[in-house]
């Protein structure tokens, strides 16, 4: 990693500057030579000089591609989301059976059910509004005026009064409710009482008071909210797989649900791997700080999981071993370790606890040594890699699409942006790379090294750069990230 690392304390506002096409490019290169294996950028120098023999760019023999790791990223995300929705486990016998990965709704009182997905359609329990309600502060009135106004005015929460006279009025606040008879709410800024006490409907001024002398009609029903107009008990308002925000839960409190049923969230282990990980103060002597024990729990959140425990284990086989039997998460995510260093046990671990690899190792930059395993019936291990930002590659492939499907959430609106810059892509690889959003355009930013995360942690977005790159102003697809869209306060409770 030393040449994107090497890049770390350039200015943040270069990311946003207008460098050479030249000095972009030579940078990408060295960073891409430091993600590739010996034989790709052996492939990548070769494509670049013209000298690899009877190849087309973009449509290499099969024979003299590189040998190639893992599926393609489309591939991945799309096995990841069907992992979630149904699939096989071997039983006992080593025979699959059938089984539902997602859990099955529960009844949550409304102060819990944010960010989870309706398991039923929210139906009206009740006439909204449940009674003929007025629309604003004023006057109930019965008839024509000029009106007799009754002593006793009517304010919201207040059971029924006695009937209006035809010629009565009574004080009336918004959302009270109005006394049978009435036939329209005269606000408080159109009525004025005469010498003699009567109410008479005036004109408004432009300031909104009434005018003296200018007398004014008030029609049928006026400012009166009739009981039904939004809904009748019985009306279907929400579909099931409705994602639940805090607009939902007001909808379903004002119509009548103390519950819903909705999916709970799947449940979340993190096991943080890493004897050279610090949880305080400065990197020192070769220690550094984790930065995936802060960042994958809120980020979990947002994408729908409840996150159980955040446990930092030793890089040591037998402990990480223990670590995944003991859990009883739906979904275990393990970080670092994934490649094949001297202490990456992830690998030998699931082989020994006979877990069904169902993707090891994605065409994607960075993060490729990704995986995803079933380890027993209804639990889900994802290995993501230790690079911070190749484990966030990690977390929006496979991580996303199995707990937007276990937790029933609606997939996203696939959507693409021109991306401002050219952006350097991998030979056979899809890139993702950190983008900031300036109006109807994509900006790449800088510091998206596998190691890094400043790029991200300036970005609105991770645009998908397929194999080969992209030119400038080319469209390319964008993963938003949580929070980007303004759903803080509904993704991360
Ligand atoms: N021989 C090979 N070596 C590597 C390969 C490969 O294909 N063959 N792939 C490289 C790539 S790409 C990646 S990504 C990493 C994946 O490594 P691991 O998942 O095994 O992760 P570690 O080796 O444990 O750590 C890698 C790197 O990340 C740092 N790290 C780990 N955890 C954290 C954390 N919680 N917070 C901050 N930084 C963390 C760790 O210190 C290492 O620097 O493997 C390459 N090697
Ligand atoms: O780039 Mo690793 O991509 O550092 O997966």
């Amino acid at each position: 990693m030393t040449a994107p690392d090497a890049r770390a304390d350039e200015d943040t506002e270069s990311a946003e500057s207008a460098e050479s096409a030249e000095s972009t490019r030579k940078t990408e290169d060295a960073e891409d030579a430091d993600d590739l294996d010996v034989e790709e950028a052996l492939a990548l120098v070769n494509e670049a000089s013209g000298r690899t023999p009877g190849r087309t760019p973009g449509h290499a023999p099969s024979a003299h591609r590189p040998r190639r790791h893992g599926v393609p990223w489309t591939d991945a995300r799309a096995i990841a989301e069907r992992a979630g929705r149904n699939g096989t486990a071997r039983n006992g016998t080593g025979s699959r059976a059938a089984h539902r990965a997602r859990a099955a709704p529960v009844s949550v009182p409304l102060d819990a059910a944010l960010g989870l997905t309706l398991a039923a359609p929210l139906t009206a329990l009740t006439d909204l509004p449940s009674f003929d309600t007025s629309a604003m502060d004023g006057w109930a009135v019965s008839g024509p005026g000029p009106w007799t106004v009754r002593e006793e005015g009517v304010l919201a929460g207040h059971a029924a009064h006695t009937p209006l006279t035809d010629g009565e009025a009574a004080r009336i606040a918004t959302g009270a409710r109005v006394p049978p008879e009435t036939t329209a709410v005269l606000r408080s800024e159109h009525g004025r009482t005469d010498a003699k006490g009567r109410l008479h409907a005036a004109a408004p001024r432009s300031g909104g008071t009434a005018q003296a002398g200018h007398a004014a009609t008030v029609a049928h029903g006026q400012d009166i909210r009739p009981r039904g107009q939004e809904c009748r008990s019985g009306d279907q308002l929400l579909s099931a797989g409705t994602l639940v925000t805090p607009a939902v839960l007001g909808l379903a409190a004002a119509a009548g649900y103390d519950t819903l049923s909705a999916f709970p969230r799947p449940r979340v282990e993190v096991l943080v791997l890493g004897d050279e990980l610090l949880t305080a103060g400065l990197p020192h002597d070769g220690l550094i700080r984790d930065a995936l024990g802060p960042m994958l729990p809120p980020w979990l959140r947002a994408l729908g999981a409840e996150v159980t425990a955040v446990r930092r284990v030793r890089d040591d086989a037998h402990t990480l071993h223990k670590a995944i039997t003991k859990s009883d998460a739906d979904l275990v995510v393990t970080t670092g370790g994934t490649a094949a260093g001297p202490v990456d046990h992830v690998h030998p671990t699931l082989s020994r606890i006979g877990a069904e690899l169902l993707v090891d190792g994605v065409e994607v930059r960075p993060g490729h040594p990704m995986l995803l395993a079933r380890t027993k019936e209804n639990q889900h291990l994802v290995g993501l890699p230790g690079n911070p930002l190749a484990a966030v590659s990690g977390l929006l492939t496979l991580a996303e699409p199995l707990l937007r499907t276990l937790a029933a959430r609606p997939a996203p609106e696939p959507y693409t942006m021109p991306l401002r810059d050219a952006v350097h892509g991998h030979p056979h690889d899809t890139r993702l790379i950190p983008v900031a959003l300036r109006g109807d355009i994509a900006l790449p930013l800088h510091y998206n090294g596998p190691a890094m995360l400043r790029g991200i942690a300036a970005a609105d977005a991770l645009a998908v750069v397929p194999p080969g790159g992209t030119r400038p102003r080319q469209e390319a697809e964008l993963l938003d990230l949580p929070w980007a869209s303004g759903g803080i306060g509904v993704c991360f409770t």
